[in-house]
């Protein structure tokens, strides 16, 4: 039988020792740097706010560990292309794991909805902290985005063409709370409608994605978009002369549930694990220019929504 290799994780978190290590306890850091220094460490987790991504992965990467970083991967494109030079120059890097669905499909909606009352936190909160990278866009919407992405683009991401966008966004107490995006392949007139509040709470197992294919949907459906549980593929019955509408008595429904092992944090930890174990540098599923995508996306849905963070 084939042993399993260990992996050892850089976590800096007194409460969570506490909480889920008693009996056998990990070494506890009680700064960064210590973490950096330790080479028993493997791979360093940051899941700090979106405004200390940068610092915190340039300051692994320097340190020579492989990284595993939150989305959003960080405030801006430049900085994301930051990291990866310094990187590549490293070989190190760990990105986020993604699901994919398939299809042969025109058309993507996306919506991430959360309730987050930014008036009654404090200022220190990453939701209501500019510095921190607060915003629907960079917490919740990168979600919309990523389902619209693997459902529209579906090319290497390198090769990827870049979307027309038209974005709109609107701010409460100098955050931005709500955007709204339409993003369009000029190549092949398909179209992602994605969106994100803080506004509203979403309706946990409801509907938050549909793809729209040349013959029939799929609809998507979980607590949130960063937590998906199951997907309805509606096909188009066979005979039915109604192509301009897919209604549901003329189609035949198929749900496809699956486990989940947990929230987002897990799939990544795992994926990272395995490529670690595994000699990979840079994810398969999730690989840097993916995320410069997506970043560059970002950047300028913000720079059409007039949102900017202070240290740009
Ligand atoms: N993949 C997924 O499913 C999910 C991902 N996320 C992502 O994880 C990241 C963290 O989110 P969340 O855990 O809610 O964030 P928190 O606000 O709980 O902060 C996480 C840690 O960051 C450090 N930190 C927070 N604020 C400050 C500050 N002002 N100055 C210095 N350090 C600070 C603290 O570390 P310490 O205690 O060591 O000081 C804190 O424990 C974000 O990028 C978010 O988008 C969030 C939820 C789900
Ligand atoms: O899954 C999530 O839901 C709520 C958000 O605030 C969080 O950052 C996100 O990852």
């Amino acid at each position: 039988m084939s042993s399993r290799p260990t992996v050892r994780w850089g976590i800096i978190s007194q409460d969570f020792v506490k909480t889920y290590c008693q009996g056998k306890p990990p070494r506890v850091y009680d700064t960064y740097e210590e973490v950096y220094r330790d080479p028993n460490v493997d791979i360093v987790y940051i899941g700090t706010p979106h405004g200390f991504h940068f610092r915190d992965c340039m300051q692994a990467i320097s340190a020579g560990k492989n990284v595993l970083c939150e989305k959003s991967f960080t405030l801006n494109a430049k900085q994301s292309r930051e990291i990866f030079a310094a990187a590549r120059e490293k070989h190190l890097q760990r990105l986020l794991h993604e699901e994919k669905i398939i299809g042969d499909v025109f058309r993507v909606f996306c919506d991430f909805a959360s309730g987050v009352d930014i008036a009654s936190l404090p200022s220190t909160s990453r939701y209501r902290d500019l510095t921190l990278g607060a915003g629907s866009l960079l917490d919740i919407g990168v979600y919309s985005l990523t389902w619209a992405r693997m459902a529209l683009g579906g090319k290497i991401p390198d090769q990827s063409e870049m979307p027309r966008i038209l974005a709109a966004q609107t701010h409460e107490e100098g955050v931005e709370i709500n955007t709204s995006t339409i993003l369009q392949y000029a190549s092949t007139g398909r179209q992602g409608i994605v969106t994100s509040t803080t506004k509203a709470l979403g309706a946990p197992g409801e509907v938050f994605a549909v793809v729209h294919g040349t013959n029939g949907y799929v609809e998507i459906e979980g607590r949130t978009p960063s937590a998906p549980e199951s997907f309805t593929v509606w096909s188009k019955q066979e005979g039915n002369p109604d192509r301009a509408f897919f209604p549901r008595e003329a189609c035949q429904g198929k749900k496809y549930e699956f486990a989940t092992l947990g929230r987002g944090f897990v799939h990544e930890a795992e994926n990272t694990a395995l490529d670690i174990i595994e000699g990979r540098k840079e994810s398969r599923i999730m690989p840097w220019a993916e995320t410069l995508y997506i970043m560059d996306i970002m950047d300028e849905i913000r720079r059409q929504g007039k949102t900017v963070y202070p240290s740009e």
